[in-house]
C-alpha cells in the first residue's frame, strides 16, 4: 500500500518495517505515518501483529529491515530523552493489587523520578476520575478502573506520545464509554495516542485514523467512516431459501447495493453508504414474503471482507 501522506509533522513513522521471526513475517514492509495529537487506532484480527507493531515503537522489536522514526530520532536510540516521551500499557496492567492506587502510582513515580510526584500524581488521578477512589486497595477496584490506574501511571511523566495494547480488554460498557472519553481528553489537551484494537466499535468511537494489520501488512490507514463505508450498512433479511432467492434476484441490478450474501435462513444484504435501506426494503416485500429484517451497520470481519475483495 502507499503511504498515507499528511500535511502535519508526525509523531512516529514506519518505512517499509518488517519483523520477521524465523521464516516467519510478523510485519511485512509497514508504511505508517501517525500525526501528533490524533488517536490512532491499530484495527486487526488476533495474531495481525499489533502487539509487535507497538512494541517496535518502544524497541522491544528490532525490525529486520525498515526504519521506524519517533518524534524525528530513528530508531536505535542511545539516550533516555524519548523513552521519556513514551508513556505505554500493555494488556497485563501489572499492579500491585494490595497497594492503593495512589500507592502503586507513588512507587512508580519514585522509580521514575517523577518531578513534584505528589502533585503530579494527584494531578493524573484526577484527570482519570480516580481521585475518590485513589486509597483503595488496587485489588478492590473493577476491571475499568485497574486499567484507568495503569493508564494514570503511565501518564506520570507526562508524555507526549501514549500506547495503549487494548484499552477497554475485558471492561465493562460503562467502563468502555468512560476510557475513550479520558483518551479524548488527553487527545486535546495534545497528547498523542495509538491504541490497538480488535474491536470495530471501539475505532469508530475513539480514533482519527485506523491503521488495519493483517498477518502483518499494513492493508489500509484511513478514517474510521471511510472504512466503515467500504462495508457499508447491512440489512439482515429473515426468509426461507425460495424467498431469499427471489430477492437476490429482485436485487440483482439494483444500483447502490454492494453485495448480497445468501443462507438456508434468509440473507444479508449490504448497501452502499448513499443507499436508502427502507427503498431496499421496498423492492425486497414487493419480491417476496419475509419473516422480518434488521438494518446494522458492517461488522469487522465484513469490513475485512470488503477490504479483500479491494487488495484482490
Ligand atoms: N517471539 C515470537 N516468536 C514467534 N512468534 C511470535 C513471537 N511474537 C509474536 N509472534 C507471532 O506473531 C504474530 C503476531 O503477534 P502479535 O502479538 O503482534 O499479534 P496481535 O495482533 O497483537 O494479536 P492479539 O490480538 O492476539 O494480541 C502472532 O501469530 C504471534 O504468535
Amino acid at each position: 500500500m502507499e503511504e498515507q501522506v499528511y500535511p502535519f509533522s508526525s509523531a512516529v513513522r514506519f518505512e517499509s518495517v518488517t519483523c520477521q521471526i524465523g521464516k516467519r513475517k510478523i510485519l511485512d514492509r509497514v508504511n505508517l505515518t501517525i500525526k501528533r495529537g490524533t488517536i490512532t487506532g491499530v484495527l486487526g484480527p488476533n495474531g495481525a501483529g499489533k502487539t509487535t507493531l507497538l512494541s517496535s515503537i518502544i524497541e522491544l522489536r528490532h525490525p529486520t529491515s525498515g526504519t521506524i522514526t519517533v518524534f524525528g530520532e530513528k530508531l536505535p536510540v542511545r539516550n533516555k530523552k524519548l523513552r521519556q516521551k513514551i508513556g505505554v500499557v500493555f494488556q497485563e496492567t501489572a499492579l500491585y493489587d494490595e497497594l492503593t492506587a495512589f500507592e502503586n502510582l507513588s512507587f512508580a513515580s519514585s522509580l521514575y523520578n517523577v518531578p513534584d510526584a505528589k502533585q503530579r500524581i494527584i494531578e493524573v488521578l484526577e484527570l482519570l476520575s480516580l481521585s475518590e477512589r485513589a486509597h483503595e486497595r488496587v485489588r478492590n477496584l473493577s476491571g475499568g478502573m485497574q486499567r484507568r490506574v495503569a493508564i494514570a501511571r503511565a501518564l506520570l511523566h507526562a508524555p507526549a506520545l501514549l500506547i495503549i495494547d487494548e484499552p477497554t480488554l475485558g471492561v465493562d460498557v460503562e467502563a468502555r464509554h468512560a476510557i475513550w472519553s479520558h483518551l479524548r481528553v488527553l487527545k486535546s489537551a495534545g497528547t498523542t495516542i495509538i491504541v490497538s484494537t480488535n474491536y470495530l466499535d471501539e475505532a469508530l468511537a475513539l480514533c482519527d485514523t485506523v491503521a488495519v494489520l493483517r498477518a502483518g501488512q499494513l492493508l489500509t490507514c484511513e478514517t474510521p467512516g471511510a472504512l466503515v463505508a467500504r462495508a457499508g450498512s447491512c440489512l439482515d433479511i429473515e426468509c426461507s431459501e425460495a424467498a431469499g432467492t427471489a430477492i437476490a434476484q429482485a436485487l440483482a441490478t439494483v444500483d447502490g447495493i454492494l453485495r448480497i450474501n445468501q443462507a438456508p435462513t434468509g440473507l444479508s444484504v449490504f448497501l452502499h453508504g448513499n443507499t436508502v435501506p427502507d427503498d431496499v426494503m421496498r423492492l425486497v416485500l414487493q419480491s417476496a414474503t419475509i419473516n422480518g429484517f434488521r438494518a446494522r451497520g458492517a461488522d469487522l470481519a465484513e469490513v475485512f471482507r470488503a477490504l479483500e475483495e479491494v487488495s484482490s
